[in-house]
């Protein structure tokens, strides 16, 4: 059984319906320690034949046969993996890739073998050792002569061990000193006991071989043995592999530090984007919460207030209405109010009027109390409005002083003056109206003209967070009284919730407002990423040559747009929190004395997630284009 044999191939092209048949049936044989010279003219299918023989190409009729197996039958995955530790390439045109060193160059191949970091290094060093080329390591393929990445390339398509070395016009673009030093390279890798097949139109280059197959219009016509072949010793190959995704993040990097003025472009592109919707998150974030702030310092959003539903306010409350309000769940407790429209003030002979005269509840907090303290027994809450009006240049010295409250009750369908003189025990900021006393104080002002108080509002307690608040109200509102809903509920809790709501609304809008320049981003991304696919062409043909599967090659591209997702995020995120910052130190040390900018680690997280899944997606078609390309045409490419 020979290494490799060809049975009667055939191949044709077609343009269009027409067939151009270019290899005829080829019948050969070949050992392994020969090195065979197939020579014919231009156009004879010599290329054509080679990429059968290399598992580039699997469009043919015949068989060809590796230790009598036939590759007809392999799949795409087989033959990359039948390339990768069966074949390595030589090119007329080196085929070294440009952005990579030429130590990386030869690190490429070996990356598809099982050796270790360090095995692989060392074997990638002494090859180029090997081939003169101790001494340029670091270099470019564009920092070396013709020779020299002839040379490269023959250490990389020793790099992985192979069993034949296929040289297509290996010296065509060498000086002949070149070429005899290429060929005496070839001649030693037959010696190790390798096939190797060369490719050429010189017959001078043909005699240098072992065997001259010359092929004519798509068939041999002449098989000569010039030497006998080299003994092949038994030796152990190495052990190959596909591309780890280490390996294809590493070659991704390379690439992107070599376009990196184009790439750092990209990643702003993606920054705006990432910035603009993080930026009015943070900022929205910040408005709500100061919103919030000022109303809860105003305001306690858990406290509601109860009336009757259709009656007129001044229908008392019994202790069956505060019962069925205290056994809804969520309600802490209930308190008695009472309210009366229309107070007047009076100190001396000056006079203010106060629309509303309540008694106080937990609805209202204590930092609405600019100067003293809330109402205890027989003390008044009053404004600042109110006080102006007796002390229009100091009103806070107000506090602590008598005044006269004067306001009318109704007793049945009598409306009976009430009139006592209180201590003013603190001033409200509070624009609206509105006076307080406690329960006790009213009770006993009341009392004082013949009233018994009867509360005419309650005002409810809810436990748990401002979110509890609006169903608590709800549940309230659907209590049934003889069949009717009977009261009605008002609190800043529903209003804080539905104007946080709005808020939120309005955020998410603008942030998709500035999302939108994301998908700008995204299709730059798109753009950018065809732009390296036709780049890269030749890269990806070289490197299918080298047996890297398509999916290697579609992670190549995927792993460039999840780069581009995480470096533009990172940085987005970075200088929104530097703006954050100085933001913040502006506005809290301006009146509004609040962070006004408040990105959370979560908006951070969500940034990141975003720009990573709509790389992603924006990265799927020109991925598979790459992925897709056909190595041979690749190859060709110029
Ligand atoms: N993709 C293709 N589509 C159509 N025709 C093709 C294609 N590739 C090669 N051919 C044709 O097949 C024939 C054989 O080409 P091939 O490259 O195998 O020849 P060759 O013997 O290697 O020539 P050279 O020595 O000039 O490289 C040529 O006539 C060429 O035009």
């Amino acid at each position: 059984m020979s290494f490799l044999e060809l049975k009667n191939i055939k191949k044709s092209y077609y343009l269009g319906k027409e067939e151009f048949k270019v290899l005829k049936g080829i019948d050969l044989k070949f050992e392994r320690g020969e090195m065979v010279s197939i020579l014919g003219e231009s156009g004879g299918g010599k290329s054509t034949l080679m990429n059968i023989i290399g598992g580039l190409d699997s469009k043919y009729d015949g068989e060809v046969l590796l230790n009598g197996n036939s590759l007809k039958h392999d799949t795409s995955k087989e033959l990359d993996k039948y390339r990768r530790k069966t074949i390595g390439f030589i090119f007329q045109s080196f085929n070294l890739i440009s952005h990579l060193t030429i130590l990386d160059n030869v690190l490429v191949s070996l990356e598809m073998t099982k050796l270790s970091k360090k095995e692989q290094l060392k074997r990638a060093k002494a090859l180029l050792v090997k081939v003169g080329l101790g001494e340029q390591m670091k270099k470019y393929p564009n920092q070396l002569s013709g020779g020299q990445k002839q040379r490269v390339s023959i250490a990389r398509a020793l790099a992985s061990d192979p069993e034949m070395i296929i040289a297509d016009e290996p010296t065509g673009a060498l000086d002949p000193q070149n070429t005899v030093e290429i060929l005496k390279l070839l001649d030693d890798i037959a010696k190790d006991g390798k096939l190797v097949l060369t490719v050429t139109h010189s017959q001078k280059v043909a005699d240098y071989g072992s065997r001259i197959v010359h092929m004519t219009n798509g068939k041999v016509d002449e098989d000569k043995q010039l030497k006998e072949k080299y003994p092949v010793k038994q030796q152990d190959n190495l052990e190959s592999r596909a591309l780890s995704n280490k390996s294809i993040f590493k070659m991704t990097l390379d690439n992107m530090k070599y376009n990196l003025k184009r790439n750092i472009l990209i990643i702003f592109g993606g920054l705006i984007g990432l910035f603009s919707v993080l930026f009015m998150l943070g900022l929205g974030n910040g408005v709500r919460g100061y919103m919030n702030h000022e109303i809860y310092s105003q305001i306690n959003p858990n406290s509601v207030a109860i009336n009757h539903k259709d009656t007129n306010n001044r229908i008392p409350f019994t202790q069956k209405d505060i019962d069925r309000i205290k056994n809804v769940k969520n309600v802490k407790g209930v308190q008695k109010n009472y309210m009366a429209t229309g107070a007047q003030l009076k100190i001396g002979d000056k006079i203010s009027q106060a629309q509303y005269f309540n008694t106080i509840n937990r609805a209202m907090v204590t930092n609405t109390v600019k100067h003293g303290s809330k109402p205890g027994n027989n003390e008044i809450l009053i404004t600042k409005n109110n006080a102006k009006a007796f002390n229009s240049k100091n009103p806070y010295s107000i506090v602590g002083k008598k005044i006269q409250v004067a306001f009318n009750a109704n007793k049945g369908n009598q409306t009976i003056p009430v009139v006592k003189t209180l201590k003013v025990s603190g001033i409200s900021d509070s624009q609206s109206p509105l006076v307080f006393v406690n329960y006790q104080t009213m009770k006993t002002m009341l009392a004082d003209s013949g009233i018994k108080i009867k509360p005419n509002f309650l005002s409810a307690d809810i436990s748990g967070g401002v979110g509890k608040v609006d169903p608590t109200q709800k549940s309230i509102n659907n209590i049934k009284v003889n069949g009717k809903k009977a009261y009605s509920v008002n609190g800043a809790g529903t209003i804080v919730t539905s104007l946080n709501t709005y808020i939120n609304l309005a955020v998410y809008v603008l942030a998709a407002i500035a999302g939108i320049s994301l998908l700008v981003s995204a299709i730059m991304i798109i753009v950018v990423l065809y732009i390296s696919v036709s780049e890269r062409t030749k890269e990806i043909g070289i490197l299918r040559a080298l047996g890297a599967t398509k999916g290697n090659i579609r992670m190549l591209f995927l792993n460039q747009a999840l780069l581009y997702g995480v470096f533009s995020s990172v940085a987005a995120i970075v200088i929104s929190y530097a703006l954050q910052l100085l933001i913040n130190n502006f506005t809290t040390a301006s009146i509004i004395k609040y962070s006004m900018m408040q990105i959370t680690p979560g908006n951070a997280v969500f940034a990141i997630i975003i720009a990573l899944i709509i790389n992603l997606i924006a990265a799927i078609l020109p991925a598979n284009k790459g992925a897709k390309l056909d190595p041979i045409e690749s190859l060709s490419q110029d």
